[in-house]
């Protein structure tokens, strides 16, 4: 079944500028300028796909830009054509103001041919100075060696910026127009599920969609789900979901009947949230034809705890599968699901899986583990990228099977765009998790866990938006890599926790400043319980788009060379990018303000 929330996404709107000049000038570049543009779309077209799989869509102009009449036409060329982000290309000389993309929403960059014929770079520095002056932040982009006039070549500096600003575009612009569907309310007093319209309306450009837990509740008892599919699912699920020990003391024991009853509402529940979500056209066969139209939820939290975990099968399973790639009708892209409802984390985990095309791991970030600590608990000495310690990242429910790191990419655990992911490896993750009877005491409702450690030596990326009174929305990064612990010592340390719930370790990478002088520092940092931890080194794609957003960065251990921001941030200061990211952000204000 399609994510119908994927599909018709917004498009790259590419802009090629020319000098107005007829007579001579005009026309001696016409075609260089638009084979610039043709070659940008080809760039993208070859390297960029959506999150459902397909390569990404580029419209250009149907002339070059000119002048004022010509940027017009091709502003409503854009706005028909559904264009989320746009790129003016050029190698010559033009007019900023009569020529420059003007609309207040979408991403923008220029990129500026580094050429000695014409004086593209001239005019990549007069349009950014007309974006700076008029508030519309825009990216700059160009080559650190000259080109040709002839060269028809994108130089692989340039290649990586355009690309990076593309994907980060399209994440500000896929979000936009969609919902975040909160299912339930605040999860024991977790701050993060404290909903913030304010934050999706205004940075995201998002609405959230509010329902009452009941719902599930109603659709389970009134059938209102795909019966069909449900017999299917709950077939796969006997087959590929292995049920490991119950590790509930013998006073909390549930029978067997509880137990299958309680793996068929978890099935139930992952189907009703997921039409929730993105709606499912066999409930208007059904007769339901509300039901059938969902939420246009791209991403969506379920509270659980307490009050429905009290009384009713907990939601492990359901945030679990849904967040994964894969399930009983094969790979597909995963549905960002955020557990406790902590919305800020579920915002965190759609820019993951919007920069990366990847699931993503919820986490609450548990534990710190000294070096010292490690030993005196294990006798295990940690080396190598956990030499200063480790954090435990581990929390019921919503890290998916892709978190198992069963995955790979280049010989390396990895969590891949789901069209990337062999059915051997689906396989893998299925095996690498256990699934167990949730613990009684924290679930009295019951519900089934899954249990599983990541691979080490997987690059990853830990992530957090926090609300910050005053400031308003604010995003903490740190690199680092997944470590791996002998069996023995995995077990000394993770059965003191909750071992029915999955464990990733994690070994930031150390700079010696600030928050990343040490492991500890990382943690003793963090604004919440909770993290996101997305595969590869993609911090600064996070940094990127939250420029975009103009969400300010407090904490990152991304280097200097891999940020790119719109070229007015450094007008808020260069020395000390940090101070001048806050500057520019709150002087702009939210993107949808
Ligand atoms: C113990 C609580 O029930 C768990 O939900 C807790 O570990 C959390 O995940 C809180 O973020
Ligand atoms: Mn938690």
């Amino acid at each position: 079944m399609k994510n119908p929330i994927l599909e018709n996404l917004p498009k790259v709107g590419i802009r090629p500028t020319i000098d107005g000049r007829l007579g001579g000038v005009r026309e001696s570049l016409e075609k260089q300028t638009m084979d610039q543009a043709k070659r940008v779309a080809a760039l993208i077209r070859k390297h960029l796909k959506y999150p459902n799989g397909k390569a990404v869509q580029c419209v250009i102009a149907d002339t070059c830009i000119g002048g004022v009449t010509e940027a017009n036409a091709c502003a409503e060329k854009f706005r028909v054509e559904n264009v989320g982000v746009s790129l003016t290309v050029t190698p010559c000389w033009c007019y900023g103001s009569e020529t420059m993309d003007m609309d207040r929403h979408l991403p923008k960059a220029i990129w500026g041919f580094n050429g000695t014929e014409r004086p593209g770079a001239v005019y990549l520095a007069a349009s950014l100075a007309g974006h700076t002056q008029k508030g519309l932040p825009a990216f700059g982009i160009y080559g650190k060696d000259v080109q040709e006039a002839g060269d028809k070549t994108i130089p692989a500096d340039v290649e990586e910026k355009i690309l990076n600003f593309i994907r980060c575009g399209l994440a500000v612009s896929t979000m936009r127009g969609k919902a975040y569907l909160s299912m339930g309310g605040t999860s024991m007093g977790i701050a993060g599920s404290m909903v913030d319209y304010n934050f999706w309306e205004k940075w995201l450009g998002m609405r959230v969609e509010d329902i009452d837990m009941s719902e599930l509740i109603g659709r389970m008892d009134k059938g209102i789900f795909d019966q069909k599919e449900f017999k299917k699912a709950l077939a796969w699920v006997k087959k590929n979901c292995p049920e490991g020990k119950d590790y509930n003391p013998d006073t909390h024991l549930r029978s067997r009947e509880t137990l299958d009853a309680e793996w068929e509402t978890n099935v139930k529940m992952a189907l009703i949230a997921r039409d929730l979500m993105v709606g499912n056209p066999k409930l208007a066969e059904m007769g339901f034809g509300e039901q059938a139209l969902g939420h246009q939820a791209i991403a969506a939290g379920f509270q659980g705890q307490r009050q429905w975990t009290d009384y009713f099968p907990n939601g492990d399973f359901m945030e679990a599968i849904l967040n994964t790639s894969f399930d009983w009708n094969g790979k597909r892209a995963p549905y960002i699901v955020a557990t406790e409802n902590d919305a800020l984390n579920g915002a965190t985990m759609l820019f993951g899986y919007l920069l990366s095309n990847s699931a993503q791991i919820f986490a609450d970030l548990r534990t710190y583990w000294s070096p010292d600590a490690v030993k005196q608990a294990s006798g295990h000495k940690l080396k190598g990228e956990a030499k200063d310690g480790i954090l435990h990242l581990i929390n019921s429910g919503p890290a998916a099977l892709d978190g198992t790191g069963e995955q790979s990419v280049d010989g390396k655990p990895a969590m891949k765009p789901f069209w990337e992911i062999t059915r051997e490896e689906v396989d893998a993750c299925l095996k690498a998790t256990t699934w167990h009877p949730s613990m009684t005491e924290y679930f009295p409702g019951g519900g089934m866990s899954t249990r599983y450690k990541t691979k080490g030596g997987m690059p990853a990326t830990m992530t957090r938006i926090n609300l910050i009174d005053g400031l308003g929305p604010a995003l903490q990064i740190a690199e680092g890599y997944t470590v791996e612990l002998p069996e023995d010592v995995h077990d000394a340390l993770d059965q003191r926790t909750n071992p029915t719930w999955p464990t990733t370790w994690f070994a930031p990478i150390l700079t010696g400043q600030g928050a990343f002088r040490s492991t500890y520092e990382v943690m003793n940092n963090w604004g919440a319980n909770h993290c996101v931890m997305s595969c590869g080194h993609i911090g600064d794609r996070f940094i990127t788009l939250a420029s975009m957003l103009r969400i300010p960065v407090y904490m990152h251990n991304v280097g200097e060379e891999r940020i790119m921001r719109p070229s007015s941030w450094r007008a808020f200061g260069t020395a000390g990018l940090e101070g001048a990211d806050f500057r520019a952000c709150q002087t702009y204000g939210p993107l949808y303000k």
